[in-house]
């Protein structure tokens, strides 16, 4: 599903955060990015999310090349950023609404699903603008909004960071469900907590 081949990334000449790393990835595979502070999780996921650019090699989506064709791949990807990037004026419902009528998949049942997703994360807020929300319900409203619409493909850096203990046993259901559905999962993590359990495999940094 996702090929990974002979990846380099720099930022300056002779450095290399990784190099001419290769590797496979499978529907419904869980992958652990695994390191600590500055080792290369976030440069490898933004390259995932197409976020930015391999320095050599490439990243292919049913062998498409993600960078050189990035539309088609970013309709089946799901992304918790590392940055809360969300807009302040829309309520956590609207940007939800926003999210599924952008990819043609609002329906008579969208309502519905919004309402469920936010109960499961118990968001009451969730009619309310994202301007006001704290650090826990702004991750709360990026997990929902990367679940909303089902995705083929979730890159997730550290989504459990910044949640109560409650709110991370809850998330870890969510994304067992949502690895049953098939979905590829990639998240990071600079320490071995309750995700462990979700991994098929770990990938540890530096590569
Ligand atoms: N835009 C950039 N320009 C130059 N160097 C960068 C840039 N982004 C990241 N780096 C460098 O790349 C290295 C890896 O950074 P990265 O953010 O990928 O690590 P990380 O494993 O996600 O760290 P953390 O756990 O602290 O989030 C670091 O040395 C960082 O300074």
């Amino acid at each position: 599903m996702i090929s990974i081949k002979n990846l380099t990334k720099q930022y300056k000449p002779g450095h290399p955060i990784f190099s001419d790393f290769s590797k496979e990835f499978n529907p419904g595979d869980a992958i652990g990015i695994i390191g600590p502070n500055g080792s290369g999780k976030t440069t490898f996921l933004r390259i995932l999310s197409v976020n930015s650019f391999p320095s050599e090699g490439g990243v292919f989506f049913d062998e498409v090349n993600i960078h050189e064709h990035p539309n088609q791949y970013l309709k089946n990807v799901g992304l918790v950023h590392d940055e809360e990037t969300l807009p302040a004026h829309l309520t956590a419902s609207e940007l939800l609404e926003w999210i599924l009528r952008n990819r043609n998949s609002w329906n008579e049942s969208s309502e519905q699903e919004i309402e469920k997703i936010f109960d499961q994360l118990s968001l009451d807020a969730r009619n309310e603008q994202i301007g006001t929300f704290s650090t826990g319900m702004k991750k709360k409203t990026q997990i929902a909004a990367a679940l909303i619409h089902q995705p083929k493909i979730l890159i997730m850096d550290e989504p459990l960071r910044g949640l109560d203990k409650e709110t991370r046993v809850i998330v870890m259901d969510m994304l067992k469900e949502i690895k049953s559905n098939n979905t590829l999962i990639f998240m990071s993590s600079h320490y071995m907590g309750e995700e462990g359990e979700l991994f098929d495999e770990m990938i540890h940094f530096p590569l």
